[in-house]
């Protein structure tokens, strides 16, 4: 990965809230309309990620013909989209709510239509209001020890819901 973003090396350790759903269980949406993980999303992404160990939120899903950008390959946006998705799942494991600041791309190889991908989302760290987080999204059917199509990285920063949304929530 050929990345210039600067992950601190002065990051405070992430802690899991105690009350998060177990390890193993299926990450909530944030918001049934969202994009990324919304069930009721009409033409979303419908991301259904598990909580796993270390902070790592992890999903799996199909390129659709719809999510081509150039010829037979993904688009890089839906690419960005879902980095941003399964950090912000993988954020969850905290109990905060934290919105994406930074966002953090590095397309590694084409990503043809028809793959299956293995995303990867983990909280890094933490530092005052910012969470750090990566992602990474391979090939599925390539192997445990395939080195990733793309990968990426966040800053995340919490804030209070209510009022982050107070204009905007219908
Ligand atoms: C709800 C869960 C959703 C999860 C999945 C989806 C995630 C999303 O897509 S969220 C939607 C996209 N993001 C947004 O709409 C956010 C828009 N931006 C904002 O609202 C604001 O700029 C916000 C909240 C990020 C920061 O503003 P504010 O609350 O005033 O924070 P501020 O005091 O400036 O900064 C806090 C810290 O973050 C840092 N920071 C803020 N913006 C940046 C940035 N762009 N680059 C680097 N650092 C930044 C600041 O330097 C500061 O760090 P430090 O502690 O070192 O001083």
């Amino acid at each position: 990965m050929k990345t210039t973003f600067v992950v601190p090396d002065d990051l405070e350790p992430a802690r899991r809230d105690p009350a998060a759903p177990a390890i193993g269980e299926a990450v909530p949406p944030h918001n049934p309309r969202c994009h990324g993980c919304g069930p009721d999303a009409e033409n979303g992404l419908h991301l259904r990620a598990v909580f796993g160990e270390n902070l790592t939120a992890t999903a799996t899903l199909v390129v659709e013909p719809r999510f081509e950008g150039g010829p037979g390959v993904i688009h890089g946006g839906i690419v960005s989209t879902l980095f941003d998705e399964m950090m912000g799942l993988a954020n969850v494991h905290l109990g905060v709510v934290a919105v994406t600041a930074v966002l953090d791309v590095d397309y590694a190889r084409p990503i043809p239509v028809g793959t299956t991908l293995r995303l990867v989302g983990r909280v890094l760290g933490r530092q005052r209001r910012k969470v750090y987080s990566a992602v990474e999204a391979f090939d599925d059917a390539a192997g445990p020890d395939a080195e990733p199509l793309a990968a990426g990285h966040g800053i995340f920063v919490v804030v209070d819901p209510r009022a982050h949304f107070a204009a905007t929530r219908p």
